[in-house]
């Protein structure tokens, strides 16, 4: 049995690193100046007080494809180095015991130039050796190596020259955009050489910065007026930077996208999970030291240290929030009126700050949008209901009695207003439905009762076919006839009718069956206003075919009120209920 070795097929791989790897060819500029700062990184390992600095430039000559050349004064490459780390895939001098210093870590990246260039020219002295080494390596594997007479001072230049058909990618514009967009806040100057030379890169980081300079420098760059910069730290990530608080609100499902840099180097602006899922309402700025960037230096290994360091940012977005709510500050107010869905879902996530700030966040009430502070200070007993359209029941009864009811069926509320009782021992929390509402009315005395009696009876029975029951009670507002409740069970069968009647014969076939088998066990009810103007006269009627007519007509429009689907019977009543009132009217 023989031994062989396995052969690498370099034009696969690049294919691999260029249609698959890298989302744009843009990528060997970042490989490029990643190395040129690892390699001032390790010579300042062996001389700490070394100057580094990196320098591009493109030359274009008349006739030829424009050649992107590279340099810096880091700690270069020996011959022997040369052969080790240049000219083999995999190989990087970057996994020793300070490899955590260094962005590289796969020996892959130089590959990315020949996605844009047929030759890469290195020119390298290393720090250990007094030899000028070239080499020439070409995407079909081979490469070439000679020693320079010119002497050279310690680092390495390369050049890149385009291929037929990427000349964009090498001009001085783009250089300078792509070279400035990945190393903006790289740690060394990085200068390109045009007609003068400019510095490429920014002094100070935003995440060197104070909380308010970091809103100037937010403002500056991205022309958005933050609310506010909370600074972030994570000790477990290495990590630190800045989320900064949107002026305006944002879709709960939208997906937040973060600026993260590796050491200091772009990974990607669009990074989603570095940050907990309720915190929709920032955007942020962060560089991270200790975190995994996949191969394509485009996103972090989702492993367990990205969720503690998620935490821990999280953690610190928390801390800024309870610093305000303690203070009572304003700007959580404002906070709370942009972002208060954002800040529920936290709240419910988190006892202490649901403690904090349940207060300030806002509901819609029978009384219009309160906070819970203005609900809480009104009474000590909270009344909700579970689902908006039970709210549409009754609000406006309740509204006419000044009466506190909290619609609980929008997002999170109810489960915020669940959590009250709980976090308050002291708070009553009463769940209401439309029925126990109306058990609430005034009573009618023993006269108004027999006065009304004949009208309910007959009022009973022509509701009876809608699944309907009669009732007369006394409520505010009086200039309401009559009040329509039903049971969630009642609503959800006479919306599944309006449904049936809308959806293609297969939906209602489906729908059929479902409802089936389902009845509302307890009817619906048309509770009459003995106080209104419009009833005390009915009830005096005594012609039973017109108060037949005007029962229908007050039930129907009973259920417009309530913005209930009417049924096709409903539909009939309030079309013939009109003619007939005209036929009356002129029969008379
Ligand atoms: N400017 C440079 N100065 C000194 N050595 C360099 C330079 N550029 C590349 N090298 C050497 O070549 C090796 C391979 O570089 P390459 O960019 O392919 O991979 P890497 O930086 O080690 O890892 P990664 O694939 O994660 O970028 C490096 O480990 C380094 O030893």
């Amino acid at each position: 049995m023989s031994d062989y070795h396995f052969k690498v097929n370099l034009k696969g791989m690049i294919d691999l690193l260029s249609n698959h790897l890298y989302s744009t060819p843009h990528v060997f500029i970042r490989e490029l100046l990643q190395n040129a700062v690892d390699a001032i990184t390790a010579r300042k390992q062996c001389e700490p007080t070394h100057d580094g600095k990196v320098g591009l430039e493109v030359f274009a000559a008349e006739g030829s494809s424009p050649t992107l050349y590279l340099e810096d004064n880091g700690i270069g490459l020996t011959e022997e180095e040369v052969h080790q780390f240049l000219a083999q895939i995999g190989q990087t001098s970057k996994r020793s015991e300070q490899e955590a210093d260094f962005i590289g870590r796969f020996g892959v990246g130089l590959l990315s130039c020949f996605i844009v260039s047929e030759e890469i020219v290195v020119i390298t002295r290393s720090i250990k050796s007094e030899e000028t080494i070239e080499w020439r390596g070409r995407p079909d594997g081979s490469y070439r190596i000679r020693k320079l007479a010119q002497p050279m001072s310690p680092g390495t230049r390369i050049y890149i020259q385009s291929k037929e058909g990427f000349e964009r990618y090498f001009e001085p514009e783009q250089v300078k955009e792509f070279a400035r967009y990945y190393g903006e806040f790289l740690p060394y100057p990085i200068f390109f050489y045009g007609e003068k030379a400019i510095r490429l890169n920014a002094d100070q980081a935003p995440w060197d910065m104070n909380p308010i300079d970091a809103l100037v420098y937010g403002k500056e760059k991205w022309n958005v007026d933050f609310i506010d910069a909370i600074p972030l730290h994570s000790p477990l990530g290495d990590a630190k930077g800045i989320a900064y608080i949107l002026p305006h609100s944002v879709n709960i499902n939208a997906k937040r996208k973060h600026r993260v840099y590796v050491k200091q180097m772009l990974l990607s602006e669009k990074v989603e999970k570095i940050l907990p899922d309720w915190s929709f309402f920032v955007t942020c700025v962060l560089n991270v030291n200790h975190l995994k960037p996949t191969v394509s230096r485009e996103e972090f290994y989702d492993d367990a240290l990205l969720e503690l360091v998620k935490k821990e940012l999280g953690d610190g977005i928390k801390r800024y929030l309870r610093q305000l709510a303690k203070r009572k500050s304003p700007l959580l107010g404002e906070i709370i009126r942009v972002h208060y869905s954002s800040l529920k879902l936290l709240a419910l996530e988190d006892d202490e700050l649901y403690a904090l700030f349940i207060d300030w966040l806002p509901f819609e009430t029978s009384l219009g949008t309160l906070t819970m502070g203005e609900i809480r200070r009104r009474s000590s007993a909270i009344s909700y209901t579970p689902s908006v359209d039970e709210f549409r029941q009754i609000s406006k009864v309740a509204k006419a009695q000044s009466r506190c009811v909290i619609n609980g069926g929008y997002m999170y509320d109810l489960d915020l207003i669940e959590k009250l009782g709980r976090v308050f021992p002291g708070t009553l929390v009463e769940r209401i439905d439309s029925a126990s509402f109306t058990q609430g009315f005034a009573d009618l005395s023993l006269e108004e009762r027999e006065l009304a009696y004949s009208f309910v009876r007959l009022a009973n029975a022509v509701l009876q076919p809608f699944g309907c029951t009669a009732e007369i009670k006394k409520f505010h507002p009086h200039d309401l006839p009559a009040l329509y409740t039903t049971s969630e069970e009642g609503l959800f069968l006479r919306m599944a009718e309006q449904t049936k009647e809308e959806a293609n014969p297969l939906f209602a076939s489906i729908i059929e069956q479902v409802t089936t088998n389902r009845v509302s066990h307890e009817p619906a009810q048309l509770c009459f206003n003995f106080e209104n103007a419009i009833i005390q006269k009915v009830i005096r009627v005594e012609d039973a075919e017109l108060c037949r007519l005007i029962v229908e007509t007050l039930y129907v429009q009973a259920l417009l009120m309530g913005h209930y689907p009417l049924k096709p019977q409903e539909m009939m009543l309030l079309n013939s209920g009109l003619i007939r009132f005209i036929e009356r009217g002129l029969d008379a």
